[in-house]
């Protein structure tokens, strides 16, 4: 392969790694590399205030490497705020390792990943993301015990996307309530994009609650499958964005709510798993709060996940995850009531909640 060179003058010019948005003042940032297991991995440590930074890894085949950073960065400085927000005594991180997990992903590969993640010595704590499932996390696990999501019966708290879903839906009936003044989904049309782990377990709340379902994903396969379970229907289109909704979930990847998608959307409320939903969180949030689109910040409702992986390393039970993860209805209507008060986007406001309760500790120190 050929590459540019670049000279140093112009690479300082470029600022390609502190200089960009994204980086917004990591702590850390890590490249994995293991010849023998073909792992090419990125750990971001975004911000250790308030405790170890723990995020879930991601495994993608991303376009370049340049997108597999950009993605950590911003999904680990995600973290942050949503720990901060749910009152855990989180930093923010995460990781992605390059590379398909249908085809490349081996035992091997995840046990020299566990190994990256243990020179850290817990600064960094991984999960499962997208990609991933709780017999890999088993696998770090026996490497290091930096890691969290491992299966129940290892003595894990099991597959965290149940919960994650649980509080998607909290999230959208207090959104539903603000926006329509009652929380009932029941004749609510919801378009869920993408119904992978959480996706389905959304689709599942919603149904039995009788809202009008709607499902799209790019694998026909999922789409039949949970078109048979659960009273929805499949959207037949190709612009998911144009049609006449009442909500929108994304719940695939993030930056769906960007510029080319926003000027269509005529969902009243945006709520849904995906992380980082608003390509860019001031613009396209000013733009939602112009439209009157009420959109329920994806770190604070995406939360149960982190809720129910946090429970390992504070030793707390079931009914404690249940009783943390329904709080996401009143944390959310109160965050959108305080976004209409100060006159500030709803991301904004959960923000910056967010942002003083790090101030507040690291002045504490
Ligand atoms: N799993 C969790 O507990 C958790 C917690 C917080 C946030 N999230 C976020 O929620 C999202 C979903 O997570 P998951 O665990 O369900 O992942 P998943 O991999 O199980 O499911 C993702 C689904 O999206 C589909 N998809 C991909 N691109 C698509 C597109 N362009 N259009 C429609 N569908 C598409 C995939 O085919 C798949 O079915 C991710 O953004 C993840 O980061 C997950």
């Amino acid at each position: 392969m050929v590459t540019d060179v670049v000279n140093t003058k112009d690479l300082k010019k470029m600022a390609p790694v502190f200089g960009q948005l994204s980086f917004d003042d990591h702590e850390q940032v890590v490249f994995c590399n293991d010849k023998d297991t073909g792992l090419k991995a990125i750990i971001g440590i975004h911000n250790t205030v308030l405790g170890p930074a723990l995020g879930g890894t991601r495994m993608w085949q991303y376009n370049s490497e340049w997108d597999a950073l950009n993605d950590v960065l911003r999904l680990s400085r995600g973290m942050t705020f949503k720990s901060a927000i749910t009152g855990l005594n989180l930093g923010g991180g995460k990781a992605v390792i390059i590379g398909d997990a249908k085809t490349q992903k081996t035992p091997e590969l995840m046990k020299r990943f566990g190994e990256f993640v243990h020179s850290l010595s817990g600064r960094y704590i991984t999960a499962e993301d997208v990609g991933m499932t709780t017999g890999d996390m088993d696998l770090v696990r026996t490497v290091t015990p930096y890691v969290t999501g491992i299966s129940e019966e290892k003595g894990g708290a099991g597959n965290p996307s149940p919960i994650t879903a649980y509080g998607v839906f909290m999230g959208m009936k207090a959104a539903a309530k603000y926006a329509f003044g009652n929380d009932m989904l029941e004749d609510r049309t919801v378009y869920v994009q993408g119904i992978g782990n959480v996706g389905e377990s959304l689709v599942e709340h919603l149904s039995n609650e009788g809202a009008k379902v709607y499902i799209s994903d790019i694998n026909q396969e999922r789409l039949e499958e949970v078109r048979d379970k659960y009273s929805v229907e499949i959207y037949g289109g190709n612009n998911i964005y144009a049609e006449e909704m009442d909500i929108y979930a994304p719940c695939a990847l993030g930056a769906t709510v960007n510029d080319e998608t926003i000027n269509q959307l005529t969902a009243k409320v945006i709520a849904g798993a995906a992380n980082n939903q608003l390509a860019d969180e001031n613009k396209h949030g000013l733009i939602l709060k112009q439209k009157g689109i009420v959109y329920a910040p994806d770190f604070l409702i995406n939360a149960g996940g982190i809720i129910n992986v946090y429970a390992e390393l504070e030793n707390y039970g079931k009914q404690e995850i249940i009783r943390k993860t329904e709080n996401i209805y009143n944390t959310t209507l109160e965050i959108l009531n305080n976004a209409e008060t100060n006159g500030v986007t709803t991301h904004q406001a959960a923000f910056d909640i967010a942002q003083a309760k790090i101030d507040a500790r690291k002045n504490e120190k």
